[in-house]
Formats: C-alpha cells, sequence, structure tokens
C-alpha cells in the first residue's frame, strides 16, 4: 500500500465543518485497488488515528474512512480533529510532546457500544460513545471531555494520580481543569467553566455535567465541609472533584492572575510534584511551589493558590 498525507473535511458533531488531516492509501481487494481516505493524522510529530468501534465494544475497531476525502461521521470528525488540537496545545503551551512526551500514537475510538452517554480513557486510548439523543449527543463533539479523557492519558505518565478518593478527585480535577484551559486556548469565544456543556442534554440549555465555578449547581460539594464520603463512583472521584475543580477557579479568577499563569503552574505541579497518592492537601502544597517557582516566595501568584485552597476548607 502507498500512503500520502492529505487535506480532508468533514461536518462535526455539532454541525460545524472541519478541516481534517487524512491519509490517502491505495490498497488492494482481491485482484481491484481501492483508494481510501483514512482518519490517520501522520501530520503532527505524534500519529493521530481515529477508529470506529462500529457500535460494538471491542477496541480500538477499525480505522475510519471514506472513498472520498469528506468523512462523513461527525463523531470520528470531531474526536480525530480536537485530539490534534489537544496535542498543539501541551506542545505549544509546554514543549510537551503528546501524551507521553514521546509521541505516542493519539488513538481514539468513536460509536463505543449503544447509547453510549459516556467516555473514557482505557489506559491507553479515547473511547467515546454515541450518547442517546436525549442525555447527551456524541461525547467526541465537546472538546472540554477530549481535552479530560487525553489529560488523563497524560496524568498517566506523570503523577499517574490513584484513581480513588482524594487522589482520584484530584485526577479527575486535573482532567477538568485542563479540559476548561483548552477550551480556552481554542475556543475563546465559546469559553465557560463548565465541563460537557457542548453535547450535554441537547434539548436543555445552559446545563452540563460539571461546573468549576459553581459545582453546587450540579450537586457537587465546592467546601470540605461538604466532602462526599461514599465507595461508589471511586469513592466519588466525579462529584468530590468539585472541591479542588473550585480553588482552580478561584486561582484563575484571582486579581493579579491569568488563565495562562495558572496552566503553567497546574502543568508544573502535574509534572513536578504531584505523586500517586497525592490529596487535597498535598495538591495544595505541590501548586504553591510550583507557584513559587515560576513566579517567586510570596508573589501574588503564589498568595492567590494558598487563599483558594484555603476558601475550600483545604489548610
Ligand atoms: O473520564 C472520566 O472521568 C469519565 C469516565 C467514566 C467511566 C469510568 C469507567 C468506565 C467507563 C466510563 C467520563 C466523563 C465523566 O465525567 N463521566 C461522569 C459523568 C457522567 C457521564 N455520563 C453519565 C451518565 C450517567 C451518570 C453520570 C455520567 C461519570 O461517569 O460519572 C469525563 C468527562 C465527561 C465524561
Ligand atoms: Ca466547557
Ligand atoms: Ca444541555
Ligand atoms: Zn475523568
Amino acid at each position: 500500500i502507498r500512503t500520502v498525507s492529505v487535506t480532508g473535511s468533514g461536518i462535526g458533531v455539532l454541525g460545524d465543518t472541519k478541516t481534517l488531516n487524512l491519509d490517502k492509501v491505495t490498497v488492494k481487494i482481491r485482484n481491484k485497488t481501492e483508494t481510501q481516505y483514512q482518519t490517520n493524522d501522520l501530520t503532527r510529530s505524534a500519529v493521530i488515528t481515529t477508529y470506529t468501534a462500529n457500535n460494538a465494544t471491542r477496541l480500538p475497531g477499525s480505522i475510519v474512512y471514506s472513498l472520498s476525502q469528506i468523512i462523513n461521521d461527525p463523531a470520528a470528525v470531531d474526536a480525530h480533529y480536537y485530539a490534534g488540537v489537544v496535542y498543539d496545545y501541551y506542545k505549544t503551551k509546554f514543549g510537551r510532546n503528546g501524551i507521553d512526551n514521546g509521541n505516542m500514537t493519539i488513538k481514539s475510538t468513536v460509536h463505543y457500544s449503544r447509547n453510549y452517554v459516556n467516555a473514557f480513557w482505557n489506559g491507553s486510548q479515547m473511547v467515546y460513545g454515541d450518547g442517546d439523543g436525549v442525555n447527551s449527543l456524541a461525547l467526541s463533539g465537546g472538546l472540554d471531555i477530549i481535552a479530560h479523557e487525553m489529560t488523563h492519558g497524560v496524568d498517566e505518565y506523570e503523577a499517574d494520580l490513584i484513581y480513588k478518593d482524594q487522589s482520584g478527585a484530584l485526577n479527575e480535577s486535573f482532567s477538568d481543569c485542563f479540559g476548561t484551559f483548552i477550551e480556552y486556548f481554542a475556543q475563546k469565544n465559546k469559553f465557560d467553566w463548565e465541563m460537557g456543556e457542548d453535547v450535554w442534554t441537547p434539548k436543555i440549555a445552559n446545563d452540563a455535567l460539571r461546573s468549576l465555578q459553581d459545582p453546587t449547581k450540579y450537586g457537587d460539594p465546592a467546601h470540605m465541609n461538604d466532602y462526599n464520603y461514599t465507595t461508589s463512583d471511586n469513592g466519588g472521584v466525579h462529584t468530590n472533584c468539585g472541591i479542588p475543580n473550585k480553588a482552580c477557579y478561584l486561582i484563575a479568577t484571582s486579581s493579579g492572575m491569568t488563565i495562562e499563569k495558572t496552566e503553567q503552574i497546574y502543568y508544573r505541579a502535574l509534572v513536578n510534584y504531584l505523586t500517586q497518592s497525592s490529596d487535597f492537601k498535598a495538591a495544595k502544597e505541590a501548586l504553591i511551589q510550583s507557584a513559587v517557582d515560576l513566579y517567586g516566595v510570596n508573589s501574588v501568584e503564589a498568595n492567590a493558590v494558598k487563599a483558594a485552597f484555603e476558601a475550600v476548607g483545604i489548610y
């Protein structure tokens, strides 16, 4: 087979047209040849490949392709395009070479299972359900969700926070925070401090899965006094993340602070200071130390981190 990188396009989950980097492959099928345009992006230092599970659950499934340069699969269009956006964010902002910092292939699978209203990082790749059209649209339609999942991959090669109780809630919070930072980086016109809003409940406006600005809007705690001691969801990792999420919002919106400074502090903590068993207090110390490294002892930035964590009850 021969392959060459070409530009194609497709309509995304929200009906917008996106330009895609495709791989033009001439394959031999029995005694004839067929030209396929595959969702295999060879334009970056890390290959980005998008698969379909065809509504089954075997991973990764088969590479999405078209016989023309138009990819007629909205979920695949967005998964392919947004994975590139997230790669570019980590490269541009921190000089990071993708998920493992070694340009490993970035794999996404769409059309996972049937009416699957969720998404996940399975330790090796991103996986997205189609939603059920009521609770959600196809989940790859949300850049903040794709950024959330790919950040789980980055965490795995860095702090590798244990996915349980406080370290698990931190794991979730870092994915929500970077999901928000990446939305700001790529979609400033529709930036918000909520998660999944673009695909969540298409019939209901102004709602989302979680809010970093006001976690209580969706029933999540915003203070240690309301920590949810539970055994479900690995110790409530998707609800207790509201506490560090609120701290992140307070840091970024403190006077003298910007999202650009906040994301540098968060990335440095994730890479240099956090470990598998880090709890909320350890995260506060890691983030303060990162701010000190970057902006100085007793700096406005370091004090903003300290004050934000104390405001959510972490001393
Ligand atoms: O990556 C994660 O942390 C979440 C992974 C969920 C999962 C875990 C284990 C096996 C399969 C799936 C997926 C996301 C999540 O936060 N899921 C939440 C909220 C949620 C999504 N769909 C739902 C349907 C019902 C109830 C809750 C949910 C959850 O699974 O709790 C992250 C961003 C959006 C989806
Ligand atoms: Ca958002
Ligand atoms: Ca909605
Ligand atoms: Zn997560």
